[in-house]
């Protein structure tokens, strides 16, 4: 009781000026926030930063300039260019007080605005340079997260079906329309019944021999297009996934040959008026992103040429006739589902993208802010206390590791694109899939805590953290849910484990588990459990094999009871018995990947400094993740007390 009264007369009384009125105190905080807003410059004008090692001994002077150049890497320009556009253009940036209509119409001159004043061409970028596309993706996002989404759904999504599933003449038709925003278009999957399961989509796309047509039909409520970016207000053109039906002379009259994607023109180019044969209703007001105009679309009957099947994976002819390179139905959706993960690989960046913004905005405020201290002596920054740090400094190391993580994991797109090499896709998809499940969940949850971590400041509107909270919720289900794409990672991992434990080439990423599987089926060695000095514990070796000991074990174990259930339960009942299991298994690899991509960009450093900086961050990245999974460390004593306590 006591010590809350202090508390209470210290805020009062000798932190808040109680005559400062709250303007002040709103003014005051705005000018913070502004320097935080990674659109403006840096606060600190020293281009070099101090850094007190673990143990206080020693200190690294590290220069921003180089540490920074080092990280934004070569496209460092054209997001200073989105910045530098947007810092001109008070008009177009978003207020903090806006309605929804008012929102969706600013957003929609930003991004017209972005291509055609400020001259930046995404969907160029697309196609030359993936991993330029991902750096305008990450800075817009920056500027307005709803920005972000739109500019991810009319090129991602909508142009990157029409790239990624279409052939050269849809290209030719399409492309200029889509590049310089004359053709905003949607992209047309979930359906009210089925978001996840997308092989249960129920609109139906039936060819018309005679008429050389497709007819476009939503069969019941439950097949209406609901989530659908774009489609409320700007959408010209939607991409729809539908089952294609195939007429034949049989009893049942036709063929269902699988989800295709068919491009359909939504509204009149001219008038913008919604075709015959489309409904199109509002989703409304959302919880964030409400710069993005959702809807809903039903079709009835709606004609579209047969040129509009997106027809790289399966084709139909005049007569009818239906043709593929791919021999099954689940082979072509597998294809199809596997060019779409270009917006799986750009939500998993951008996400991370927010957490910078989040973790700067917290700890650059924890510096700043001032509450308590010793007796008689000044007030001590909010920073110098270990619960603060604990909350934040795990959180800046996590996003130094998903910088690097996410960086690797564009890279790699870009050159699955230039390759089409097989492994490298199967590597690519399962990466994006974990990537950006695990990414975008830390970062929900770290938007919280960043809040929590600026006390009632972190509250105002102005600070941001609560439009970054909310536009980015849905980053954890949209493109995937979390859930779903885990297990995705999980399968691959099992496949892997099946096919190739007995002497195939892993595929690079994977190539761990062969090592860490040998080392974990020799049991942990009693003697290296026990070290417990700083060089072990700071040595990488150690710490990944720490990490990948843990999937190892997990793969192992799953597998094993994968196979017992199943004899009883079934493969689909097994899978469920064994989820939360699958899920852990699934986390433990994408976070043995993320600390070995960081292990190699802190080596990969050029700057002496820069390096000492990283590697601590690194270190604490490490120690902190094996830290939260003591308990299965210690149970099977792979950790001795003795150990876990240092830790
Ligand atoms: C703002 C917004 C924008 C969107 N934009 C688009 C767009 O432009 N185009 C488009 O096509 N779609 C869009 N969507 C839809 C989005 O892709 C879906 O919401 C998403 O795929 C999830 O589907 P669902 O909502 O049906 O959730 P469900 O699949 O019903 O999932 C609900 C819950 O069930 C759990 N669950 C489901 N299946 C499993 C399983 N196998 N194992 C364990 N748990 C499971 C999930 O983890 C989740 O917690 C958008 C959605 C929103 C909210």
């Amino acid at each position: 009781m006591e010590s809350h009264e202090t508390k209470y007369s210290n805020s009062v009384e000798e932190d808040y000026d109680i005559n400062q009125d709250q303007a002040a105190v709103t003014r005051r905080i705005q000018r913070l926030s502004l320097h935080l807003n990674p659109i403006s410059e840096p606060p600190v004008s020293s281009d070099r930063l101090q850094l007190l090692t673990c143990a206080g001994r020693a200190k690294i002077n590290v220069s921003d300039e180089q540490l920074a150049k080092y990280l934004r890497g070569k496209h460092r320009d054209i997001q200073e260019r989105v910045y530098e556009y947007f810092n001109a253009k008070p008009d177009l940036q978003t207020p903090l007080e806006i309605s929804k209509d008012e929102h969706r119409e600013l957003c929609m001159r930003q991004l017209v605005g972005l291509v055609r004043e400020a001259g930046i061409r995404p969907f160029k970028y697309v196609v030359e340079d993936p991993v330029k596309y991902f750096a305008v993706v990450e800075a817009v996002g920056s500027v307005d997260m709803s920005l972000g989404i739109k500019l991810g759904v009319q090129y991602s999504l909508w142009g990157g079906s029409v790239l990624n599933l279409g052939t050269k003449k849809h290209k030719d038709k399409y492309f200029e329309g889509i590049d310089n925003m004359d053709y905003p278009g949607c992209f047309a999957m979930t359906e009210l019944h089925h978001g996840s399961n997308v092989q249960g989509l129920q609109t139906i796309a039936t060819f018309d021999p005679l008429r050389d047509e497709f007819i476009i039909d939503t069969p019941n409520d439950g097949a209406i297009k609901w989530w659908i970016g774009n489609a409320a207000v700007h959408g010209k053109f939607a991409t729809v996934f539908a089952k294609l039906m195939l007429p034949t002379h049989d009893t049942k009259g036709v063929s269902d040959m699988g989800v295709h994607a068919f491009i359909v023109p939504i509204r009149d180019m001219k008038t913008h008026e919604v075709l015959p044969g489309i409904e199109i209703h509002d989703c409304g007001h959302k919880v964030g992103l409400n710069g993005v105009d959702n809807g809903a679309l039903k079709f009835r009957s709606v004609r579209i040429p047969r040129d509009n099947l997106l027809n790289r994976f399966g084709d139909v002819s005049r007569d009818g006739k239906y043709t593929s390179s791919l021999p099954s139905i689940n082979k072509r959706f597998a294809a199809t589902l596997g060019e779409l993960v270009g917006g799986r690989v750009g939500l998993a960046y951008s996400s991370v993208g927010v957490l910078k913004i989040a973790v700067t905005i917290a700890v650059r405020y924890s510096l700043l802010r001032q509450q308590f201290g010793p007796p008689k002596q000044p007030e001590i920054s909010i920073l110098d206390y270990q619960s603060q740090q604990h909350k934040l400094m795990p959180m800046l190391a996590s996003t130094y590791a998903f910088h690097f993580a996410t960086s690797y994991l564009v890279e790699k797109y870009a050159e699955m694109k230039k390759s089409r090499d097989e492994e490298l896709v199967s590597d690519v998809h399962t990466l994006s899939a974990g990537l950006k499940a695990y990414v975008t969940s830390y970062t929900a949850k770290s938007l919280s805590t960043c809040r929590e971590a600026c006390g009632g400041h972190g509250y105002a509107a102005v600070n941001r953290f609560g439009s970054l909270r909310n536009d980015h919720d849905i980053f954890q289900t949209f493109e995937g849910d979390n859930t779903v794409l885990l297990q995705q990672v999980a399968v691959y991992l099992l496949k892997q484990y099946k096919e190739k434990f007995q002497g195939g080439t892993l595929t690079v990423t994977w190539n761990y588990l062969r090592e860490s599987m040998n080392t974990y089926l020799s049991q942990p060695n009693p003697v290296t459990s026990r070290w417990e000095g700083e060089d072990h514990l700071r040595n990488p070796n150690f710490q990944l094999d720490a990490f990948r000991y843990r999937t190892s074990r997990l793969l192992q174990s799953v597998a094993f009871r994968l196979r017992k259930h199943s004899k009883t339960l079934g493969g689909f009942g097994a899978w469920n018995r064994c989820l939360n299991h699958l899920l852990t298994l699934a986390e433990s690899h994408i976070e043995s990947v993320i600390l070995a991509k960081f292990i190699e960009a802190v080596r990969s450093c050029p700057d002496v400094s820069s390096r000492a900086a990283l590697k601590l961050v690194c270190d604490l990245y490490a120690l902190d993740r094996i830290w939260n999974d003591i308990g299965t460390y210690r149970n099977v004593d792979y950790v001795a007390p003795n150990k876990a306590k240092v830790i």
